[in-house]
């Protein structure tokens, strides 16, 4: 039995992908603390919505999905429930497998994930670390469950926040980009659907591209930029604005946020 604690974005993310690659919903438990929102997930998806102590004690695996700020609350509230063997699977930002160690069993088997929101469509990307007591068979069923809605690498544990701040934050600067391009498009008198359409179909071609050609991306911009064509002036003008560098210091402040998180 699967059981997710905190159904939110992530969680709701990782269920539906789940249940969307063949999962069966009679094996998976949810716990949302809002009544509307358990009846929604109920009737959504035919799962289960349990307490948080009946999630501890029925579930093989628990996938902890809640904010960092609520976990410590929510680990010593089901500590006592919690069944041996389970394995628990946080996806928290910033919470170290020392902090959920701590605030479960000593020698219970945690992971600590790193999931992305592209999980809801079977894209996701998740890196995943290894608590003390989990065993290369502990890793091999978080990592074959997060399979089922992406792609998962195994990292030290030390390149989480990292993570966090590059896959896990990721869809967002994409989202910002693409949201930047459509308001670009309307700016200069396009109707907002078309540049809508433009923009999608554009950055999901060049994302197949970046995944299918193995090229580096600045192989794949160069190809793009035409000797004194448009690219070159556009690129010109991202230089000159220091995107580049807005772009390393938001991930940067990703990274030192989730950093922060684990402090509590
Ligand atoms: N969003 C993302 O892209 C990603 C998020 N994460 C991680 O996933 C976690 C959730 O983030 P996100 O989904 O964005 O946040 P949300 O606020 O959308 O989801 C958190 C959910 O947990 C519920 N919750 C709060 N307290 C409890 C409790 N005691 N028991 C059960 N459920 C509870 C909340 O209910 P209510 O709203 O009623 O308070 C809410 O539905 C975070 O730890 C985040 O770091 C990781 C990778 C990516
Ligand atoms: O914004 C956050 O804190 C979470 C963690 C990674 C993506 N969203």
């Amino acid at each position: 039995m699967i059981a997710i604690i905190g159904a939110g974005k992530m969680g709701e993310a990782l269920l539906a992908g789940m249940l969307n690659t063949g999962h069966d919903p009679a094996d998976v438990l949810v716990t949302e603390p809002r009544e509307d929102h358990a009846l929604a997930l109920r009737a959504r998806y035919g799962v289960e919505v349990v307490t948080a102590d009946e999630a501890a004690s029925r579930a093989g695996t628990l996938i902890l999905a809640l904010k960092p700020q609520d976990m410590v609350a929510l680990l010593d509230g089901i500590a006592p429930a919690l069944k041996a063997d389970c394995l628990v699977v946080s996806v928290a930002a910033g919470i170290t497998t020392a902090v959920l160690e701590k605030h479960l069993a000593a020698d219970i088997a945690v992971v600590r994930a790193m999931p992305n929101t592209p999980a809801l469509v079977g894209l996701g990307m998740t890196a995943i670390a290894a608590g003390r007591h989990a065993s290369e068979a502990d890793l091999d069923r978080a990592e074959s469950l997060l399979r089922s809605v992406g792609e998962v690498l195994r990292v030290p544990e030390a390149h989480m926040d990292t993570v966090t701040a590059l896959s896990g934050t990721g869809p967002a600067y994409f989202y910002f980009i693409a949201e930047t391009m459509i308001e670009a498009g309307v700016l200069m008198g396009m109707p907002r659907t078309t540049a809508e359409k433009l923009v999608t179909q554009t950055i999901t071609g060049s994302a197949a591209m970046l995944r299918d050609s193995g090229e580096h991306p600045v192989v794949l911009r160069e190809a793009v930029s035409s000797p004194g064509g448009t690219t070159a002036a556009a690129v010109r003008e991202l230089e000159r604005h220091g995107v580049r560098t807005a772009f390393t210091d938001a991930i940067e402040a990703a990274r030192n946020r989730s950093r922060e998180l684990s402090e509590g």
